[in-house]
């Protein structure tokens, strides 16, 4: 487990092992959320398969739909960007990238009030999330994916109509607030 550069983000490692077959990961255990402090109640889980050059995000709900993300590549490989929304955070408006893999095995929780996105760098890549709330599409919004000084290393990527639409970083008023790590 590593801490990130924006308070309550954090980089896991699931523990993995690997043999003439293939792999073998362990994406989520309860004890050890727990004692990590993490949520252990997900009630929904999803997933998207993107081909390369696609860059999805960045997105979020808002309160009181808010929710923290597990999110994970078990197949492919993907440049993975959160942005901090959370007013009075010691690094609002700041972001971390990390990519995540299937070899590196490794995942991010987002906590609340963080915007998430990312850039697929293989020829294709799965995407999981473990989210702590259900969708609510009235809560679900964005950030333009090009406002908030992330490296995507790409001018014009795969985007949805949608995400090419959201408001620029600047022009977000954010209804989050940092709460202090727990
Ligand atoms: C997120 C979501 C979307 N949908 C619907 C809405 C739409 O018709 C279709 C595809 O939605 P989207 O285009 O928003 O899919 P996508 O761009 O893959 O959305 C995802 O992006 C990344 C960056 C995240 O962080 C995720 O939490 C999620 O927001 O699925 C659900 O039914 N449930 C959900 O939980």
């Amino acid at each position: 487990m590593h801490s990130t550069a924006l308070p309550g983000c954090l980089e896991l490692s699931a523990p993995h092992q690997q043999d003439e077959r293939g792999s073998f990961v362990k994406i989520f255990h309860r004890d050890a959320f727990a004692a990590l402090k993490l949520p252990v109640d997900f009630p929904e889980v999803y997933y998207s398969v993107s081909q390369r050059d696609v860059v999805r995000g960045l997105h979020f709900q808002t309160p009181p739909a808010q929710h923290a993300k597990l999110v994970y590549c078990p197949q492919g490989r993907v440049r993975d960007a959160v942005l901090d929304l959370r007013a009075g955070s010691p690094t609002f408006g700041q972001h971390f990238v990390v990519e995540l893999s299937s070899e590196a095995a490794n995942m991010l929780y987002i906590p609340p009030g963080l915007a998430h996105g990312f850039r697929t760098l293989s020829d294709t890549a799965i995407v999981v999330y473990h989210v702590s709330s259900q969708y609510s599409p009235e809560h679900d919004q964005g950030i333009r994916w090009n406002s908030a000084g992330i490296a995507w290393g790409i001018e014009h990527p795969i985007l949805s109509a949608r995400d090419a639409a959201h408001p620029a970083l600047a022009d977000f008023a954010s209804p989050f607030h940092y709460e202090g790590e727990a």
